[in-house]
Formats: structure tokens, sequence, C-alpha cells
């Protein structure tokens, strides 16, 4: 079992007056599915950045079971909004590129591709190329990729903020199956209360000027949905309504109505 450790970490991007993030702390261990939120400008993406080892932090440390993090490294993969893939590949050829990159042999990486293509319910399109693909399987592709390293993080920056509702609440489901057998740590930044919730075993809201964790909540609903319970069953109980507010309360709080 693995531990991301975020320590005091301060940003300050040259030129701002502010810093983008000001004594931010958050561990991120195997099994959980911490989730950043907060308004536009509070620096999610930029402490995401930090613990993919993408931006340097100005103080604080980043670390991984006590080994200090100084760039980005294949234990923590990391999906954004726009997929980055090769457009003109194979949805199996931008999964099989991965495993390349891991020293895998053809053979090998063309089973292991369809494996995972298979986890993002992509079965059987391996063949098609991205760019005819709709923008959730783009997305899954994307997934598929990411999961190709076996990090032991997965990082997403809004991964599912470009797709139409219904695909959304499709892929929360898919994210929440492949977080739930345990063997990964998530770290993921929406702007979607209700998704926060769902997904979240943690809910961490951030406050801007400067931005900072404002407050934390522990959230038990993806575990129902890990031991079995439907989302729609979990959706229509009382206390996830209550959550929902309670949370959009931390995340407008100092805000006029
Ligand atoms: N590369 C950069 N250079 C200069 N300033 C930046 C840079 N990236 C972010 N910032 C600034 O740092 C602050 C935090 O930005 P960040 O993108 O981390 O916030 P966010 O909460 O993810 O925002 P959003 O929800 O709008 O994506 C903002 O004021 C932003 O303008």
């Amino acid at each position: 079992m693995s531990t991301l450790l975020l320590s005091n970490i301060a940003v300050r991007y040259t030129g701002q007056p502010r810093p983008a993030v000001e004594g931010a702390s958050l561990s991120v261990a195997h099994g959980e599915f911490v989730v950043l939120t907060g308004r536009s400008g509070c620096g999610k993406s930029t402490l995401l950045n930090v613990a993919a080892g993408l931006v340097l932090p100005e103080r604080g440390e980043v670390s991984v079971d006590g080994r200090l993090i100084e760039g980005p490294g294949a234990d923590r993969a990391v999906v954004f909004q726009s997929d980055a893939l090769f457009p003109w590949f194979s949805a199996r050829d931008n999964v099989a590129f991965a495993l390349r990159l891991r020293g895998i042999g053809e053979r090998q990486r063309h089973v292991l591709a369809n494996e995972l293509l298979k986890r993002v319910r992509l079965e059987g399109l391996g063949d098609k190329p991205v760019w005819e693909m709709s923008g959730g399987m783009r997305q899954r592709v994307g997934l598929a990729r990411a999961l190709a390293a076996e990090p032991d993080f997965l990082l997403m920056d809004e991964p599912l903020g470009a797709l139409d509702a219904l695909t959304r609440e499709r892929m929360q489901t898919l994210l929440l199956d492949i977080w739930a057998p345990g063997n990964l740590g998530v770290l993921m930044v929406t702007h979607g209360i209700e998704e926060a919730l769902l997904l979240g075993t943690r809910v961490v809201v951030m406050a801007p000027d400067p931005g900072r964790i404002a407050h934390t909540f522990e959230a038990g609903f993806s575990r129902r949905y890990a031991a079995g319970e439907p989302v729609r069953s979990i959706k229509a109980d009382r206390a996830f309504a209550a959550a929902r507010a309670e949370l959009a309360d931390a995340i407008f709080e100092g805000e006029p109505a």
C-alpha cells in the first residue's frame, strides 16, 4: 500500500501577485478516492499538477512512501480533460504505446491493450481510429492508456468535464469500477458537486486568494457503491441530498447568495 503525500505546498506563478496555492497539505493512499473541488481559480489544477510533478512548488514537499518526488513518474498517471491521444492511431495502438514504454513485447502488448480496453468498456473497438470516436470513448481510451502504466496513483483533472450529462454519469460509474478493487489511489479535480460526493471517499474544498484547502469532508457514498449499492439508490438517499447542500455551502462560503 502506497501513500502520496503533499506537505505544506506553496506555488506562486511568475508575475502573479498572490500565490496560486498556499500551505496546502493532502494525502492520497491506495484505496482512497480524493476529490478536489472549489470555485474557479482556487488552485485545484495547480495542486494536482504539483502531485503529478508537472509544477514544482516554491515551498513544501511531495513524496510517495517517504521518497521525494521532483518530477513526473510512471507511478502517477495523469488524465486531463482533453485526451491528448494520437488521433490517427487506433484505440489499441494508443494503449499499446504506453505498454511499449514499459518495454513489453509486441504480442503481449496486443493482448494487454485488449484487456485494458475491455476494462474501460471498449471491448471489440481496438481497431477504431480515435478520430472516429466520441468524446466519451476517447476519454476511455485515455483512461486505458493511463492504466497501462500500472500506476499507483491516478491523477485526473476534470476528466469528465467535456462530456454530455448522460455520458458523464456512465463515466462516473466506470471510474468507481476502476477504483473499487483498491489497488489505486485516485486524486481527481471536478467542478461537479454531485460528482465529487458520489466519487470521493474524501472531498477537499479549496478556496481562492490565495488558493488553499478550506474544508475536508469524509464521504462514504463511493464505498457504498463498492459494496454493491446502485448509484440511483445512493443519490435518492436523503443523506446524499443533505451532504450535497453542505458541500455547496462550503464551496460558496463567503460569496453573496
Ligand atoms: N501557468 C500559469 N501562469 C500564471 N498563472 C497561473 C498559471 N496557471 C494557473 N495560474 C493562476 O493560478 C490560480 C490558480 O489556477 P488553477 O488553474 O490552479 O485553479 P483551478 O481551481 O484549477 O481553476 P479552474 O477551476 O478555473 O480550472 C489562478 O489565479 C490562475 O489564473
